[in-house]
């Protein structure tokens, strides 16, 4: 039988935070970010194993007491160049059966909710391709022009943003990744290939901590959670 595992992509740096510290170390309601993401995924009763793809020169990570997660992480040194790069890496290194299911998260989402997550697995275990979480874009799009002024208006009908978790079958994620280029999600990979992932919805509780004024919304939506 398949099994569900997750792999975390954390050895990215946070170039648009702007900070010293990399990213997924910055205090966020007084836990590093990526304590966040590994402790939702980690009390998962579905999932087996958390892999965490660190940068491999990372001397952050086992600093911190990961005692809570009750023997269910495993920290893979072994990050690349770009985000598609340490998920192929990971993914290498994690020696996962190719039926296995895999939930790619960012560390930098750390607002994932236990109870989205759930519904993301229910959702999709039985899907022949796999899914992502997703939101409808909410807000009127217009494409720019060179100096920055309003071309035109793109029509939003049918338009989702993607997030993670993104969840495919091991191998099959593997070979799509292999044969990729360039790819900013796991779902583009797949897509290559002439598949068509599901989208889940979601919400937009679960964004993506990038520039530094995420940090307050991310702290709220973490008390308020947590209360
Ligand atoms: N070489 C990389 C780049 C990114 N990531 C991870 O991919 C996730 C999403 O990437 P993003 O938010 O873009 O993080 P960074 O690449 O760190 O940020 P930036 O693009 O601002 O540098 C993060 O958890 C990040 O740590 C990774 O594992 N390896
Ligand atoms: C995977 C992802 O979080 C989906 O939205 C996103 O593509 C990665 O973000 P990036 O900032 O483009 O690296």
């Amino acid at each position: 039988m398949s099994e569900f595992y997750a792999l975390v992509p954390a050895a990215g740096f946070g170039a648009r935070m702007g900070n010293e510290l990399p990213k997924q170390y910055l205090d966020l309601a007084g836990r590093p970010m990526i304590w966040h993401a590994l402790s939702t995924l980690c009390a998962n009763p579905n999932i087996r194993t958390v892999f965490v793809v660190l940068a491999p020169d990372d001397g952050y990570f086992a600093r911190y007491d990961w005692s809570h997660c009750a023997g269910k992480l495993a920290p893979l040194y072994c990050g690349g160049k770009t985000r598609a790069e340490s998920v192929e890496n990971g993914l290498l290194a994690s020696e996962l059966d190719a039926d296995d299911w895999v939930l790619v998260h960012d560390a930098a989402r750390p607002c994932l909710s236990a109870h989205l997550l759930a519904r993301m697995i229910a959702e999709l275990r039985d899907d022949p391709v796999g899914g992502i979480l997703a939101v409808p874009v909410a807000d009127t799009l217009k494409r720019a022009d060179a100096q920055q002024r309003i071309a035109h208006t793109e029509p939003r009908e049918g338009l989702w943003q993607a997030q993670t978790p993104q969840m495919f079958r091991a191998g099959l994620l593997a070979q799509a990744l292999a044969r990729s280029n360039n790819v900013t999600d796991d779902a583009s990979a797949i897509e290559a290939l002439g598949l068509q992932p599901k989208l889940v919805a979601s919400d937009t509780s679960n964004f993506k901590v990038t520039y530094p004024q995420d940090i307050v919304l991310a702290e709220l939506l973490l008390r308020q959670e947590n209360n």
